[in-house]
């Protein structure tokens, strides 16, 4: 076991979990569901508890919340031995959500949104507002949800309504048991990322169990990757679990396709890219002649259009990018693809590129304005460079 031995912190950051050598014995089982583990979760970040099924995730979770009592060992939360905070008020400081919403099916979902702050005695007005509120933020009308069963619900906005019923009474802390584990790759996508713009407003302290080392990557800010018995493995971030697994089993969990995956860790904001050039759509004729004169001299295959505001219109053609009887002819518009923003990553443009059978795409910063161009030889370069670089030259990630 690496690092969960002697849990390892960034100075100045607050441990809101604490897990001191946690043991969990079901009756009549063999075996520890969860053994001897040690593992500090810091305030306000994503811990993801990833691993195979029947590692202990789920029961880790429990034990945390006390649905479970351990056979010995301590959780402190926020300095606080949980044993001695009585369990009404526990579970008002924990919210919880798990796979499928686990929502009362005959009551409406105002009514199961509003389950802890009615436990807290909260008056009506407060907790209509808190109700609408919070199914505004994970992406529902109120008026058109609020007095729906779930059983009128898609899966996915069961799990919305799930996650808004845990955030309800505002906890410290939300424990998240494959929250998005029933949806469809596209829908958990959306949750996803839904999830995490909520996280970078509220900052709540999380743990997540998945199975999927991509979502776990994804979520994350560290991750505990357990093994059998409910021992920790690898407790790490995600750059680090990615490039340094710590032993065998941890790289065969992580599987194929490291270097891929590490890809998703890059933002392209954070990247230094290229900035090739670039002519104004309002250029006449003879401006936009001359820009792909230059522009093909020096051996480039396009040249991007911008409007006014410097956003990228599309591609044009130089005469380096003919090619007899395929591609365009100098001169010709080439429609432009989304571009990628400051908030996507290398994998996403490498995925854009490869879906929509472009060599590059435009990089445009928060605005929209074009920064530069991000093209296929040069995700391949990072990738083969072994290294990432930031836009002041330090040392992003290695690849
Ligand atoms: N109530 C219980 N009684 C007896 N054994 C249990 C109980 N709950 C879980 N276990 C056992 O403890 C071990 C850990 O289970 P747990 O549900 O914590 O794993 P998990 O990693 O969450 O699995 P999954 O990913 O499949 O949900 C398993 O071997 C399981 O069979």
């Amino acid at each position: 076991m690496t690092q969960s031995d002697t849990p390892q912190q960034t100075p100045g950051e607050r441990t809101m979990i604490r897990l001191d050598k946690l043991t969990k014995r079901y009756p009549g089982q063999p075996g520890a569901a969860v053994e001897e583990l040690t593992l500090d979760i810091p305030a306000g970040s994503i811990v993801v508890f990833v691993g195979p099924s029947g590692c202990g995730k789920t029961t880790t979770m429990k034990l945390i919340n006390r649905l479970i009592e351990p056979t010995s060992g301590r959780i402190h939360l926020d300095g606080q031995d949980v044993t001695r905070i009585p369990v009404h008020q526990l579970r008002r400081r924990i919210g919880y959500a798990i796979q499928q919403g686990g929502l009362f099916p005959h009551r409406t979902v105002a009514d199961n949104i509003a389950t802890v702050p009615k436990m807290l005695g909260w008056d009506r007005a407060r907790i209509t507002a808190r109700v609408d509120e919070l199914l505004e933020m994970v992406g529902l009308d109120p008026e058109a949800y609020r007095g729906r069963r779930p059983g009128q619900l898609s899966g996915g906005q069961q799990q919305r309504v799930g996650v808004a019923r845990a955030l309800a009474g505002d906890p410290q802390v939300m424990l998240m048991d494959e929250p998005f584990g029933a949806i469809d790759p596209l829908n958990r996508e959306a949750l996803q990322n839904e999830f995490l713009r909520i996280q970078a407003r509220l900052h709540k302290t999380i743990v997540f169990v998945t199975h999927d080392i991509d979502e776990a990557v994804k979520m994350g800010d560290r991750i505990a990757l357990f093994g059998d018995g409910g021992r920790v493995l690898q407790y790490d971030t995600p750059e680090r679990l990615l490039a340094d697994p710590a032993d065998r089993a941890v790289a065969e969990f992580i599987g194929a396709g490291a270097a891929v995956r590490r890809l998703s860790l890059a933002r392209i904001g954070s990247l230094a890219v290229p900035g090739p050039p670039v002519v104004e759509r309002a250029a006449d004729a003879q401006a936009r002649a001359a820009a792909l004169a230059r522009a093909a001299e020096s051996g480039e295959e396009y040249v991007l259009v911008v409007d006014e505001d410097r956003r990228p219109v599309a591609w044009l053609a130089t005469a380096g990018a003919r090619r007899p009887g395929e591609g365009p002819a100098a001169g010709e518009e080439v429609p432009l693809l989304t571009p990628m923003g400051p908030g996507h990553t290398l994998f996403d443009a490498l995925d854009h590129m490869l879906s929509s059978n472009a060599s590059a795409v435009a990089v445009v910063d928060g605005d929209g304005r074009y920064r530069g161009v991000l093209g296929m030889d040069a995700v391949r370069t990072l990738i083969n460079s072994q290294a990432l670089h930031t836009a002041d030259g330090s040392k992003l990630q290695e690849v």
